[in-house]
């Protein structure tokens, strides 16, 4: 098994890539378990981003490392959270949690009609620190913001994330059913079929 680490402090996240990863035979090592401190994301695309965390995990532990930089992008709010997502409530001066963040969304939409929300997934994939070709994917996954929170499962905005085909908000979907559908599952399939491609895994 090729061992790679895994460059989020994200317990949700950290989760939701275990399940799939275990499956395609990659043995992953979450970075807090190497001691690798949180790195900067100073930057205005996910991409960026990514790329930062993949190369500073990989830098930091020697080992190939996957990095996921993902975030909502609301219609009505001309794409934001979009990369601030994880701080939404911090950049206003609140606290930087999960129930913060949701409160600023739902009150930032409370007189809005137009409630189309997306996620983003992008993923890097880097051999070494100075990897000269990561591999990158991107996943998609469309709903609509909701008022009211509803289920317990997944992370972040979860619980106001409706997926009208479903019915259900991502927090009311098992972790099998979010797996089947989401941003970073979508991401995920996709950076291992080109991973595959390269006879890396
Ligand atoms: O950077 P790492 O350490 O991976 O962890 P993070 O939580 O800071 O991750 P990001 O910088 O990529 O920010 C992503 C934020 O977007 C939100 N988000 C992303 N994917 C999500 C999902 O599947 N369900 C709910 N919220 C999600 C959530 O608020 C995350 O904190
Ligand atoms: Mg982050």
């Amino acid at each position: 098994m090729t061992k790679v680490v895994l460059a989020s402090n994200n317990a949700g996240k950290l989760r939701e890539f275990s399940a799939i990863l275990s499956e395609a035979g990659l043995e992953m090592v979450p970075q807090g378990a190497l001691g690798v401190p949180e790195a900067e994301e100073p930057h205005p695309t996910f991409l960026e981003n990514a790329l930062a965390k993949a190369r500073h995990a990989s830098r930091l532990t020697g080992l190939p490392a996957l990095a996921d930089d993902s975030g909502l992008c609301v219609r009505a709010l001309g794409g934001r959270p979009g990369v601030h997502s994880a701080r939404y409530a911090a950049l206003a001066g609140g606290e930087k949690s999960d129930a913060a963040n949701n409160r600023r969304l739902v009150g930032e939409l409370a007189s809005v009609q137009d409630r189309r929300a997306g996620y983003v997934a992008v993923l890097v994939y880097v051999e070494s620190a100075d990897d000269p070709r990561p591999i990158v994917a991107e996943g998609y996954w469309e709903g609509e913001i909701i008022g009211e929170p509803r289920g317990g499962n997944g992370f972040g905005y979860d619980p106001h994330f409706y997926i009208p085909a479903l019915g259900k908000t991502a927090a009311e979907l098992a972790p099998a059913q979010k797996n089947a559908h989401s941003h970073r599952a979508m991401a995920l399939q996709s950076l291992l079929r080109a991973l595959r491609a390269r006879g890396g895994a």
